[in-house]
């Protein structure tokens, strides 16, 4: 450490450094550092001097000073490691595409409404159709909420981004045709699931073949996704679409290598929307109160848009003015990743540079890490009182509409939620994101009675193994019921 540098902690082992303290429970390591040294600090983890800023006044300072940051390299380094692809940064040649820009066009603006739209009608297909032999007898169905979460968000948000089979003429009938669509898909989601168990591997570092099922089910991911598949598909969203043209006319990556850049937006797309919506409806089965009001605001906005549940076939369409307008799923969403969310803001210094935060300096060096882990904000109870219990109301202010004032030292915080990210990497599908699950929680509403098998379940604890890299998993499946409602 040198002068005017944040104090260092070094840990025991050689190279390794705080890695495995750190990598054990991130949260606890970092509160303790910050009892011992204060609002910013440096690790030495696995070869990196990483800068941690614990002090929510500091994030803007950071924002403030990208120009000294490099926010890519990071991420295309990582993305090229964990999915296989070539790097995908225009400075080394393969690809001239501008990964970001096109995520912002395709996943936002206008190009949002089409994904609404395509996932009301996919999650209705999903729950209604394609789950149809579990529900014939109008008895209860018991299974794991996650195992049904994961399922049911998988199958819809692979739909709704990837489309469906175009007809063949060696399908019999519809029936077989949905049946051998959804054996894909489920073939597909035992595929992302086993590569998805190694993925803080890769993060970390070790190469795939260490892997031998995940990286086989890595190849298979990819196989499904090779242009001439894709092109068998009908309904692509304009974010496959276009990825595909850049892909084409930008990239000079062989045909598995631009597959692997759409297992890259699949994983993105559904690695933390699932156990996000696990989160939301775990605490809503457990929270009588919040139930009652998440119903009641998805009845009125059904009445005020004049769509009736049925199970005629006719399916509810809510567009996404409508379902901006329910602010108490807003809330209970945020309040349920709140509560799971462990992401991991990088930043890589390009130069040597001073960082000047509100009342001091550091000098921090070139290709050090400067790291935000907003985990510590979320359960800081001067933030959120009583911050480890799920208040549904959390995000709402006194006239039932979103609260935005959140309090540290009687000054008023600019930064006080960050499951997104934030500043100029924020996740690009955010709003798409809380559009899903909202829809996925109406529909749960309209069309099932639901209930947890036992009722006095303790809340599962969250799987630290994925810390850093955005919404935590339950450390195991909860039971629950459903059927569908007499209407
Ligand atoms: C609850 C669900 C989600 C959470 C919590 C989440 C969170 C995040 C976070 C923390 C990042 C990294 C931001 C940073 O480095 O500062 C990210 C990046 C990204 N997310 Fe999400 N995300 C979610 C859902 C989605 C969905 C549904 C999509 C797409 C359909 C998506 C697409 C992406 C993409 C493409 C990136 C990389 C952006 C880039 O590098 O330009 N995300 N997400």
């Amino acid at each position: 450490m040198r002068q005017g540098e944040p104090p260092l902690e070094n840990g025991f082992l050689p190279y390794l450094g705080c890695a495995l303290k750190f990598g054990a429970n991130p949260l606890e390591f970092l509160k303790e550092k910050q009892k011992k040294h204060g609002h910013i600090f440096t690790c030495h983890v696995a070869g990196k001097y990483i800068h941690f800023l614990t002090d929510p006044f500091s994030y803007h300072a950071l924002m403030r000073q990208g120009k000294h940051l490099d926010w890519k390299k990071f991420h295309f380094a990582t993305s090229a490691k964990a999915f296989g692809h070539g790097s995908i940064d225009p400075a080394e040649g393969n690809t001239t595409e501008n990964f970001h820009q096109t995520f912002i066009r395709t996943l936002q603006g206008n190009a949002l409404d089409a994904l609404i739209e395509a996932m009301m009608e996919n999650l209705q297909y999903v729950m209604l159709q394609s789950r149809a032999p579990k529900l014939q007898s109008n008895t209860w169905v018991t299974e794991g909420l996650y195992t049904f979460c994961c399922q049911v968000m998988f199958e819809s948000g692979f739909l709704t981004l990837f489309g469906k089979e175009l007809n063949s003429n060696n399908d019999k009938n519809l029936s077989s045709k949905q049946e051998t669509e959804r054996a894909h898909i489920l073939n597909a989601l035992e595929n992302f699931k086993e590569f998805d168990k190694i993925f803080p591997a890769l993060v970390a570092g070790l190469p795939i073949h260490l892997f031998k099922s995940a990286h086989s089910a890595r190849e298979k991911l990819g196989e499904a996704l090779l242009h001439k598949n894709l092109l068998k598909r009908d309904n692509l969203s304009e974010l496959v679409t276009l990825r595909m043209f850049l892909n084409d006319t930008l990239s000079t990556f062989d045909d598995m290598e631009k597959a692997k850049t759409h297992v890259a937006v699949l994983w993105a797309s559904q690695a933390n929307t699932i156990p996000a919506t696990f989160w939301t409806l775990f605490y809503l089965l457990k929270s009588p109160e919040a139930m009652r009001a998440a119903t009641k605001e998805v009845q009125s906005v059904l009445e005020s848009a004049e769509e009736s549940v049925s199970l005629n076939g006719k399916h509810i369409s809510l567009n996404r003015k409508q379902l901006d307008n329910m602010p108490i799923l807003d809330s209970i969403i945020k309040e349920a990743m709140r509560l799971s969310s462990a992401s991991m803001t990088f930043r890589v210094a390009k130069e040597d540079f001073t960082l000047h935060l509100e009342n001091d300096a550091y000098n921090i060096r070139k290709d050090d890490v400067v790291a935000l882990y907003p985990q510590l904000l979320h359960f800081d109870p001067e933030i959120y009182a009583d911050p480890l219990t799920f208040k549904y109301n959390r995000f709402l202010n006194e006239n039932g509409e979103e609260k935005t004032d959140f309090y540290r030292n009687g000054r008023k915080l600019k930064h006080y939620y960050m499951p997104f990210g934030t500043g100029i990497a924020k996740c690009p599908g955010r709003l798409f994101a809380v559009h899903e699950i909202k829809q996925f929680l109406a529909l749960i509403f309209s069309y099932f009675e639901i209930e947890l098998v036992d009722s006095n379940v303790k809340c599962p604890s969250l799987d630290q193994s994925r810390a850093g890299l955005g919404i935590l998993q339950p450390s195991n499946d909860v039971d629950f019921r459903y059927r569908l409602k007499c209407l």
